[in-house]
């Protein structure tokens, strides 16, 4: 195993997970956040997880990205099985095939914005690809904050940064949880429209957790959990699709708990 990802070239599957079950803690306290999902993301799109709260998106997204291992069923990015990989080649496919963020910025405050952005790069000794750095940053309008550090920046440039050093190694995968948590609306959207500009313009993959309606509105489609389980997907969502489809889930809660004694 050398940690290198092929993808098949009959599917354009990005990412998935089959039969995935993830089991926190035991006995009494037994948590079953996942409960046999499968699903694919598709490369070259924007998918989005939804689901009401403790249905397992983080869980989902955590063991999908080989951040969290799965109690049972399999995880890959491209062909590579997750589970076939031990800490040290996990950690570079990481660092050589996905990219992340996180709703705190998670930025070194000692380091420069420039910095910020190839220090993933840096630590798996790969050389930025300059014409490709230079695209993105010119997008995302950073170009005279390259040299300032980050506490020099508002919370969405901070967030932006964060998207362009995600995107900085041309990852097979970006995953995003709750990128926009930390942000006021028009931020927000700043960073769903980079997110969803990159994806179309140069052909990325992202997947991102997000309990907002709005934000999933910018995405390809939507998959839906409940309880740990895959529920539903949508096409080309809007607001008041996802919407409608999230109070559907609440109905269904609230007759679950009529009907039962
Ligand atoms: N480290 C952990 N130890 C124990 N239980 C956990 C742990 N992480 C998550 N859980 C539980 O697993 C279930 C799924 O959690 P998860 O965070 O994946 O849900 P979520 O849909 O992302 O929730 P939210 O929308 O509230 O962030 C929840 O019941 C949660 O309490």
């Amino acid at each position: 195993m050398t940690g290198t990802v092929t993808t098949g070239t009959d599917t354009r599957t990005a990412a998935r997970v089959v039969d995935a079950v993830k089991v926190y803690g035991s006995g009494d306290t037994e948590v079953r956040a996942l409960d046999g999902v499968s699903v694919d993301f598709t490369a070259g799109r924007f998918t989005v997880i939804m689901g009401p709260s403790g249905s397992g998106k983080s869980t989902l997204m955590h063991c999908a990205a080989g951040l969290d291992t799965l109690t049972s069923g399999s995880a890959f990015i491209g062909d590579t099985d997750l589970s076939g990989l031990d800490d040290h080649r996990l950690t570079l496919l990481r660092r050589r095939h996905l990219g992340f963020v996180f709703q705190a910025f998670n930025l070194l405050p000692t380091l420069t914005v420039a910095e910020n952005i190839t220090l993933p790069m840096d630590l798996a000794g790969e050389r930025p690809d300059s014409r490709w750095l230079d695209a993105l940053i010119d997008t995302v309008g950073l170009r005279d904050r390259l040299h300032h550090r980050p506490s020099e920046l508002s919370g969405g440039q901070q967030q932006r940064v964060a998207v362009v050093r995600a995107f900085a190694g041309r990852p097979q995968v970006v995953f995003a949880d709750e990128p926009t948590g930390n942000l006021d609306s028009r931020s927000g959207e700043e960073v769903l429209r980079l997110l969803a500009g990159t994806v179309r313009r140069t052909d990325r993959t992202v997947v991102m957790v997000t309990h907002d309606p709005v934000a999933a509105a910018h995405a390809d489609e939507v998959v839906f959990l409940a309880d740990g389980r895959l529920v539903d997907r949508m096409e080309a969502p809007t607001a008041e699709r996802v919407l409608d489809r999230l109070k559907a889930f609440d109905g269904t809660r609230h007759k679950e708990r009529e009907v039962s004694p």
